[in-house]
């Protein structure tokens, strides 16, 4: 039978959003503590449990069909690996930083110095693409003490809260990309895969979907209505449905976790009341 080969990083941090993800779209697997690789039950899917910083070759090779990565190493090692979708989870940059002290004023002030990184292709193309020449040093971890030790000059590493970065003495100084969680798809999928590929993005897309949005339900007074339902930025128009006392209704609508605050405060405003807002499971178009 066929199957979509999928690879996970086995421990990290896009494991458990991986898994949750998957199971959010109906897809119980074994988390792989001890397994590297498992079928799924109920959709015809292998789950491998690679290191992270494999995963780009196993995709260019075709030893899996698709894969949850995050962007920023497609960047550093996907040449030709295209991005199905974009998951919305592990969100961080890859950024330049140098030590507090450092005074920093162009990107010209790095001509010449000492950088390291994971990423040294990522720096190479950015710093190139500026005419600027640097000396990379490559680890493989804890790249934020390299200052601190003598090793570098700067550093560039990925930064999301910033707090390692403040805990090392260090200031964001460039930021070279925005990254998060993508299921990125190999060069050489077959047809086959690419069919089961699309019945999987269909609920991913379902569940991201839900996971932006909220159900609301409020009581309005049937003359304010038509006013409510402009400021509802709804999938259709609202559902209105009359409660028992007279002069009054339901409505209810879906409304984006970006725009929510907002549109309830105006929702007040125009004389809706008892507004409950509820979760999404799931949301097909
Ligand atoms: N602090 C962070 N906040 C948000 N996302 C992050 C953060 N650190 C890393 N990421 C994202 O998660 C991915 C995995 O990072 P993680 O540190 O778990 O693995 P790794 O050390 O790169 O790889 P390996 O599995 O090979 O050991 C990164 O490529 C990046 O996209
Ligand atoms: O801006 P912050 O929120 O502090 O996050 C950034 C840190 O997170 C990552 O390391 P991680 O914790 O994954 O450790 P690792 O080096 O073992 O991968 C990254 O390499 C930075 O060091
Ligand atoms: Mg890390």
């Amino acid at each position: 039978m066929n199957t979509l080969k999928i690879a996970i990083q086995k421990s990290g941090r896009l494991h458990d959003e991986s898994i949750q993800i998957l199971k959010d779209c109906g897809i119980s697997v074994y988390n792989g503590n001890d397994q590297l690789k498992v079928t799924a039950s109920n959709f015809p899917l292998e789950v491998y449990y690679l290191r992270n910083s494999d995963i780009p070759q196993y995709l260019i090779d075709g030893v899996v069909d698709i894969a949850i990565v995050g962007d920023n190493l497609l960047v550093e090692k996907g040449q030709n690996i295209q991005i199905a979708e974009k998951l919305g989870f592990s969100k961080c940059k890859v950024s330049v930083a140098v030590p507090k002290i450092f005074d920093y004023n162009t990107i010209q002030d790095l001509n010449g110095l000492r950088i390291a990184t994971s990423y040294p292709k990522t720096v190479l193309d950015f710093f190139n693409s500026k005419g600027i020449t640097v000396d990379i040093h490559q680890i493989s971890g804890s790249v934020e003490i390299a200052p601190n030790i003598g090793l570098s000059d700067a550093i560039v590493d990925i930064v999301s809260s910033g707090s390692t970065l403040f805990k090392n003495g260090l200031k964001e100084v460039e930021v070279i990309l925005q990254s998060e969680a993508v299921l990125a798809v190999s060069p050489q999928i077959s047809e086959e895969a690419k069919a089961l590929l699309n019945k999987l993005q269909f609920r991913i897309q379902s569940v991201l979907r839900s996971r932006k949005s909220k159900y609301i339900l409020m009581n309005v007074p049937n003359h304010k209505i038509n006013n409510i339902s402009n400021i509802l930025p709804v999938l259709k128009s609202p559902t209105v449905m009359p409660l028992a006392e007279k002069g009054w209704s339901s409505v209810h609508s879906v409304i984006e976790e970006d725009t929510f605050w907002e549109v309830i405060d105006q929702l007040k405003e125009a004389g809706a009341e008892g507004i409950l807002i509820c979760p999404i499971e799931k949301m097909v178009l």
